[in-house]
């Protein structure tokens, strides 16, 4: 495995693949690495001959009082990871690299509407809009055949997916299962700012939207009675501080206050500094 800081680099490694006839899978992440991030380069590689992924934490994406400097970096860490799981390169570019004109900042930028308006779109003003930009970006920069996504950021994918969509870029967005602890906490590279008694409460995310899931299989359709169960078993935690629970069309994102359609039920809690996200499809 290699390690490239430059886009020229990671362009000229790419090129000579495609020349070979080989595939590219794109596995963008914020690094600090996991199992979860580990199940998208499995995927990649199943799917594609060569897999990239890129390391790189986005200021673009990060709101004035969120964890842009505390959020959790090693990057020695990271390769080894990465090469146990089969990745063939990492792309790790410094924020200059990317946005060269200076402070992290952009001129230009990938916009897109409705599907962001929920959510943490209407939470985290400007997070999709930085997401969106520096996915373009890598996707300029390696021109993947495809590229994987958790549906951890169920959010995300379905941004990005209507993103390509809309400006026919020739890359696959590829959807990838959430991997989750054996108790059901939901993997995030965040997790490590958790206390004890902080990762013990932060059970009741997965545990109610179980509960949700139970309620729907047992022929419950009303979305906001669903909600109402969500928020006040979150609720009885003491140090859980609610963020959203909503109930979402698997289409658009759309608020739904009856499950007639595919359904989307997710949520973001905060334990102190904290923010979790998880999310469930409802089936019906
Ligand atoms: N538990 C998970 N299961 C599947 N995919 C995941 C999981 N966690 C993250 N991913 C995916 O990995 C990619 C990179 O995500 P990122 O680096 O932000 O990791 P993260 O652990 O979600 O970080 P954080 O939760 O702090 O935002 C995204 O596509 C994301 O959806
Ligand atoms: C897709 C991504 C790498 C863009 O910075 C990020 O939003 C993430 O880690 O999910
Ligand atoms: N995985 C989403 C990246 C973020 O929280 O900024």
């Amino acid at each position: 495995m290699i390690i490239l800081h430059t886009i020229a680099e990671v362009r000229r490694y790419v090129a000579e693949q495609r020349a070979g006839g080989k595939t590219v899978g794109l596995v963008p992440t914020m690094g600090y690495l996991h199992e979860g991030h580990l199940s998208l380069v499995r995927q990649a590689k199943e799917q594609c001959d060569v897999a990239v992924m890129s390391i790189f934490v986005n200021p673009l994406q990060f709101g004035p009082n969120e964890d842009f400097d505390a959020y959790p970096r090693d990057l020695e860490r990271d390769a080894r990871l990465a090469e146990s799981a089969g990745v063939d390169v990492i792309f790790a570019p410094g924020v200059d690299e990317m946005y060269p004109d200076g402070g992290g900042k952009s001129l230009t930028y990938v916009d897109v509407e409705a599907v962001t308006e929920t959510l943490c779109g209407a939470k985290r003003p400007g997070h999709f809009r930085g997401v969106a930009t520096v996915v373009t970006k890598l996707f300029n920069i390696v021109l993947p055949d495809r590229a994987f996504f958790g549906l951890k950021d169920a959010q995300q994918v379905v941004v990005l997916q209507q993103m390509v969509r809309d400006l026919n870029t020739p890359v696959e967005v590829v959807p990838c299962p959430i991997v989750r602890e054996p108790d059901g906490l939901a993997m995030s590279s965040r997790n490590v700012y958790l206390s004890d008694e902080e990762r013990v409460q932060a059970l009741v995310l997965s545990r109610s939207l179980r509960m949700a899931a139970e309620r729907v299989q047992a022929g419950e359709r009303d979305a906001d009675a669903l909600v109402a169960a969500v928020r006040e078993m979150i609720q009885e935690q003491p140090l859980a501080k609610l963020d959203y629970v909503q109930i979402v069309s698997m289409r658009d994102l759309s608020l739904l206050s009856t499950l007639d359609q595919p359904a989307l039920l997710a949520l973001a809690v905060k334990f102190g500094k904290t923010r979790l996200i998880d999310n469930i499809v409802l089936d019906i």
